[in-house]
């Protein structure tokens, strides 16, 4: 078994992210080699787990050369899959789906935006970000005709429970929900949840023990 067939650490592959991040900067400004230190500090995370991570992905630094930015970045791709073809399908175009529509960060990374969907009569056939909002009540042909491989759930909390279903009956294995329900979905199906308001609420807990944060409300 290759290090890269190995399911990975959640925290690891978080961090991988963070590392990818900083290592497409670093390429950019036309930076060839970095060291362990230099790239843990910039990614905000010990370069003693930074170290390790690597090690466990069966990638290492040369001693007193450090890793090749172009290389690291490559592998680290390849590890969390961006170097296949991932066909995402927006499903709600209210605000938020709009605007993840409109984000272009969204699409590089070896993600292709190709559908935006949406089930009100209103938002059908509306033009946003170079894509056509497509009738919802069509998913289930117009993903696999898109070859979708990914959805991006923006709808009420209400109506994702269902379009979940619907989504993963029109054979789509990978969803990020942003509504916030917790989806049920067959072995298989990998779920990602994006969830704000929890974030804040751990960041108010964090502030609040730091001693911030105005009297309680009403
Ligand atoms: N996770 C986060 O951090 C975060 C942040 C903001 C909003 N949200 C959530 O994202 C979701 C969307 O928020 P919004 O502000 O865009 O709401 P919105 O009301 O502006 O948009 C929701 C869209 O979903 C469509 N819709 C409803 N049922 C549908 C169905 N069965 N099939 C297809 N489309 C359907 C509606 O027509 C509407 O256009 C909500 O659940 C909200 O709570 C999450």
């Amino acid at each position: 078994m290759r290090a890269a067939d190995k399911v990975l650490p959640e925290a690891t592959l978080g961090r991988l992210t963070l590392y990818l991040r900083v290592l497409d900067s670093l390429a950019a400004e036309g930076t060839e080699t970095v060291s362990s230190e230099v790239l843990a500090e910039a990614s905000g995370v010990n370069s003693a787990i930074l170290r390790k991570d690597l090690s466990l992905l069966g990638t290492f630094g040369r001693r007193g050369v450090g890793y090749e930015v172009g290389v690291l970045a490559g592998f680290i791709s390849g590890t969390l899959g961006l170097d296949r073809d991932w066909r995402v399908a927006i499903v709600g175009a209210g605000n938020l789906g709009r605007a993840l529509a409109g984000y272009g960060g969204f699409r590089g990374n070896g993600f292709r935006l190709v559908a935006l969907l949406d089930q009100s009569p209103e938002l059908i056939g509306r033009r946003f970000a170079d894509l056509d909002v497509r009738d919802a009540g069509e998913l289930e042909t117009l993903l696999p005709a898109d070859a979708v491989n990914m959805a991006v759930l923006a709808v009420p909390g209400a109506a994702a429970q269902a379009l979940c279903e619907r989504v993963v009956a029109a054979g789509v294995r990978n969803i990020l929900n942003f509504a916030p329900v917790v989806l049920q979905v067959p072995p298989g199906v990998q779920v990602r949840k994006v969830d704000m308001a929890r974030e804040l609420q751990i960041l108010a807990y964090h502030a609040g023990h730091a001693g911030q944060g105005g009297p309680p409300g009403p």
